[in-house]
């Protein structure tokens, strides 16, 4: 006999077999395997919508018809199925009764029946479900879950499922030891997980009020809610707050908390790109589907169509993926800063959020992994973020003091304008005063400028004035403050220098002033600069200690000086007479 030959022998064999004792399924020993998500050892059949099967009949259907055995861990059926029956076959190899948990971990299954049967006899019979009152439920638990007594030998476990939101059965079977540990571990991970999210948010709204940015609100916003909605589709919300208002109300509460972080992410999305500027139509598309799609549901929500309102929750998390993602290549291509990162974050949270759905919806295996990879996801996806929002607050910071800086500075020569002299000199200026400790001024003024902008042009000019404040800053000490006081007009606050000092080095900085020439189609340009000083001599200023509002004075006593150098002949440095001062001080006084 050839191969070919005794392969057909072989399958006809098998069905006979099958055809005399059913269908054949894989037996669970729990000894081997103390817990496990047992879908690839189910079989299931769904009921006509019309009519219900008691056990008897479920039993005999599993028996005589051929039912399909699950393929993966979970058995995922898809939206508003019909209900389902499942059975698995479970086998306690040890000598005694073991106790097991046995539960069903999506906690939006409306109505779960189960019975375990041994030796032909209901042993056991829970009923649960977020339809069943939370303090009638057979363990208080966020999803159905029931402690079972497991007789030595082989027993089979029926469940019935009846659900409008996603058929998703992960049926798990653990020692209670085990289901009690895992318990624990998934509290740290979700405690951790929501805890990253919280503080963010919560960092984030503080910002908002603080600097009333609305995309640290919208962000804020997108996660309260998405963690809202996660505690809400993991069954924890529902335990703690809402045990009681029953399947209609959780179910449509899933719905509108699974989209306000869709609407609430991509309007954050939207400001922190400012796709607006350069994106309108995609900008206005967004702002679009995040008024239409939730204005659909809301009619579902009046007409009760949940599977309606459902259907569009789900187009609405999916466009929400694509257009964060479009959103994100959009900015990319406009070089937008952020938009690399937001890109990175943005496509690893959505292949996290498909992978997740796909495992719920039975496309892909459930697992441990791929349940939590959506909350995975999305915390890495809130700590990109949350890195790029810090970032934004920098440069508007940076921005910030720029615009205050440069308000302070002569764009030309880049000295201090009269309002940076200011800012900087007071502060110096009173810790000179305090320490009783000499300071000078020293006021400087062009010559004949006028006659370089209309002999050489107004360019020439602003060269010559950049010429000038080069030889100021390249004389300069660290403390000295230098600035452009008027058009062709400086001035230098010299600290901790008597008026003899400031006087020797005016005398300099003429000298050098003198010898700069600049070439000019017309010529070089040659000019000079005439120098009033005033001063302190031993820390006293015309034999009395100086007051706060000297330094007025002292500027003013500098251009007396300097008025006189303009009137006898220009390019001489010239220090205030004890006459300026008085002549000034009555000034002031008056
Ligand atoms: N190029 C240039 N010229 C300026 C600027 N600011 C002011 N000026 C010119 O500076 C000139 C100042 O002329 P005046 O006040 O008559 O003084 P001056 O010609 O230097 O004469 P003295 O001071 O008496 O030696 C005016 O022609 C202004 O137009 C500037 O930023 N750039």
């Amino acid at each position: 006999m050839n191969h070919k030959n005794s392969a057909r022998l072989l399958t006809f064999l098998l069905a006979l077999l099958v055809s005399f004792f059913g269908y054949p399924q894989p037996i669970i020993d729990l000894t081997d395997t103390p817990e496990l998500t047992a879908g690839e050892y189910t079989r299931y059949l769904q009921e006509n919508n019309d009519e219900k099967l008691t056990l008897a009949q479920a039993i005999a259907a599993f028996n005589s018809s051929e039912v399909r055995l699950g393929k993966h861990q979970s058995i995922s059926l898809g939206i508003s199925v019909a209900p389902v029956w499942l059975k698995t076959r479970l086998l306690n190899s040890t000598t005694n009764d073991e106790n097991y948990r046995i539960s069903v971990e999506t906690p939006w299954l409306d109505v779960i029946e189960a019975w375990i049967v041994y030796q032909g006899r209901v042993i056991q019979q829970v009923s649960g479900g977020d339809a069943v009152a939370f303090e009638q439920r057979p363990m208080q638990y966020r999803y159905f879950a029931f402690e079972a007594e497991l007789p030595k030998g082989e027993s089979q476990l029926y469940l019935r499922v009846e659900s409008v939101g996603p058929m998703a059965i992960p049926l798990r079977i653990a020692t209670t030891e085990l289901a009690v540990k895992r318990d624990i571990s998934s509290s740290y991970q979700y405690g951790f997980l929501y805890g990253i999210m919280v503080a963010l948010a919560l960092y984030n709204l503080i910002l908002f009020f603080s600097v009333r940015l609305p995309e640290y609100g919208l962000y804020a916003l997108y996660l309260i809610g998405f963690v809202i909605n996660s505690l809400s589709y993991t069954g924890q919300l529902h335990t703690w707050i809402t045990p009681d208002f029953g399947p209609y109300f959780q179910d449509w509460l899933d719905i509108f908390l699974m989209i306000t972080y869709s609407i609430a992410g991509l309007h954050f999305a939207r400001k922190l790109l400012q796709t607006k500027q350069y994106a309108p139509i995609l900008d206005r598309a967004t702002i679009v589907v995040t008024l239409v799609i939730p204005a659909g549901m809301v009619i579902g929500f009046i007409f009760n169509q949940l599977t309606f309102a459902l259907f569009l929750a789900f187009l609405l998390n999916t466009t929400f993926a694509v257009l964060f993602i479009l959103l994100g290549l959009q900015a990319l291509k406009h070089r937008i800063a952020a938009a690399r990162l937001f890109l990175i974050c943005s496509v690893t949270a959505a292949t996290c959020i498909c992978i997740s759905t796909a495992a719920v919806a039975g496309f892909v295996p459930y697992n441990d992994v791929t349940f939590k990879l959506i909350e995975v996801g999305m915390a890495f996806e809130a700590i990109c973020l949350a890195f790029l929002l810090a970032q934004r607050f920098r440069s508007a910071e940076a921005d910030k003091q720029m615009a205050e800086k440069t308000a302070r500075l002569d764009s030309l020569t880049g000295l201090n304008n009269r309002r940076g002299f200011a800012h900087a000199a007071q502060p110096i200026w009173f810790q000179e005063i305090r320490n009783g400790r000499d300071v000078s001024v020293v006021l400087i003024d062009i010559d004949h400028f006028k006659r370089i902008n209309d002999g050489f042009g107004h360019s020439k000019g602003d060269e010559v004035l950049k010429a000038v404040a080069a030889v100021l800053k390249r004389g300069a000490r660290r403390s000295d403050i230098i600035a452009r006081w008027g058009g062709e007009e400086f001035l230098i606050l010299l600290p901790e220098t008597s008026e003899a000092q400031a006087t020797q080095h005016a005398e300099r900085l003429r000298q050098q002033i003198e010898k700069i020439e600049l070439t000019s189609p017309g010529g070089a340009i040659k000019f000079t600069a005439s120098f009033g000083v005033c001063g302190t001599i031993d820390g006293m200023f015309s034999k009395t200690k100086l007051r706060d509002d000297d330094l007025e004075t002292i500027i003013n006593v500098a251009d007396e000086a300097l008025y006189q150098v303009k009137a006898s002949g220009r390019n001489q440095v010239k220090a205030a007479t004890q006459q300026h001062v008085r002549q000034s001080r009555s000034k002031v006084k008056v």
